[in-house]
């Protein structure tokens, strides 16, 4: 068999950490995998009056999404995202989850017979009464067999390689030891668990309590508040995977990355928690703090509770997860934030 070929399919903050790791790690293990080159997809856009492509395949950074990080020299920047993908055995999936679709309809028919995939992605797909998570998604839309990775993982941490552990929910054992081999690094600890289903609700979910945590710290109202919406969450979390999905494993929330670590951190330094006390104390709108504090970034929580809200809606169960409720409500519907915590 020949070697893995990877390609990475996005390139924004976490993106970006990831391709360091992944190039670095292409030569640690270059047994298995092809180091020439570790392609990059890349939405073109003009920064600074240069191609982003062309600042990463020159500068070796992308100056954007994730300045002063070098990234290795054989993670390639490219635009044309079927060019990217093009001979590629292992793709990894890192984009703000409202683009998935798109880029998964563009991919449809031209991604490598036999190739695996590995989504980094925290959000659900959402259509009235049904979900899925986005693992199943892209096997289900390319016939690849898919993996999710997600934990407490702040990229700009990962990337000046504080130590840090994350999780991978695999769909088979063998799958998920290739991927833990471009991804672990003596900082950046990786830990195997048999749910892929688990990992990536972990990751997609916790989103909507670091925006409630945002809540609280725009409101000011101190740890002890903050510590009860993390546990709050959590439960709610647990609850609705327990309720929706079969198979669900409870070492994912309590003792994995994905659980209950990214719950913590996310509500202590995410940019959802930052934006959501932003929206308490500036009293903006989220699409405007977006743009304004991110600087092209993405906030996934606020889309992801109102995908939530239509899904519980449309199965009338909205009242058995009254945070997940009010963090839409808050968020979307305009209702006062000093409502957060009344009957949780
Ligand atoms: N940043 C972080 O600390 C972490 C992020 N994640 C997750 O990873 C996923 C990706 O996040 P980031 O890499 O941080 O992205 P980001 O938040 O930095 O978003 C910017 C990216 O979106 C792309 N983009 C903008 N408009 C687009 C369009 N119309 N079509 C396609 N792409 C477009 C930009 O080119 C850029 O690559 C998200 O689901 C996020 O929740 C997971 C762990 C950590
Ligand atoms: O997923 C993350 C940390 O694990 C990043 O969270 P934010 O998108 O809120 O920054």
């Amino acid at each position: 068999m020949g070697k893995e070929k990877v390609a990475i399919i996005g390139s924004g903050n976490w993106g970006s950490a990831i391709a360091k790791i992944a190039g670095n790690n292409v030569k640690n293990h270059n047994d298995i995998f092809d180091e020439s080159k570790v392609p990059i997809w890349v939405f073109e856009e003009d920064y600074e009056g240069r191609k982003l492509t062309e600042i990463i395949n020159t500068d070796h950074e992308n100056k954007k999404y994730l300045p002063d990080v070098k990234l290795p020299e054989n993670v390639v920047a490219i635009p044309d995202i079927v060019e990217a993908v093009k001979g590629a055995t292992a793709l990894v999936f890192v984009m703000p989850h409202q683009f998935l679709s798109k880029t998964l309809e563009q991919l449809e028919g031209k991604v490598e017979k036999g190739a695996k995939a590995i989504t980094l992605i925290k959000g659900v797909g959402v259509e009235g009464e049904n979900i899925h998570v986005f693992a199943d998604v892209i096997q289900e839309k390319l016939g690849i067999s898919t993996s999710a990775l997600s934990g407490a993982n702040i990229a700009n941490e990962v990337a000046i390689d504080r130590f840090s552990e994350t999780t991978i929910g695999y769909r088979t054992e063998e799958d998920g030891k290739l991927w833990q081999k471009l991804f672990q690094t003596p900082n950046f600890r990786v830990q195997l668990i048999d749910d892929v289903a688990g990992v990536s609700l972990c990751g997609a979910l916790k989103n909507i309590v670091a925006v409630a945590a945002g809540f609280i710290d725009g409101l000011e109202y101190g740890n002890n508040s903050k510590a009860a919406i993390m546990r709050l969450g959590l439960l709610e979390m647990k609850h609705f995977c327990i309720e929706f999905f079969d198979n669900v494993k409870e070492e994912s929330f309590l003792q994995e990355s994905a659980g209950v670590a990214d719950v913590i951190t996310s509500c202590l330094g995410g940019r959802n928690r930052k934006c959501a006390e932003a929206f308490v104390k500036e009293k903006k709108p989220f699409d405007q703090l977006e743009k304004d504090m991110l600087k092209g970034q993405k906030l996934q929580g606020i889309h992801t509770a109102k995908d939530i809200h239509i899904f519980l809606k449309s199965r009338n169960r909205i009242d058995a997860y009254p945070l997940f409720d009010k963090v839409y409500q808050i968020s979307w519907e305009g209702l006062p934030v000093e409502k957060l915590t009344e009957g949780l």
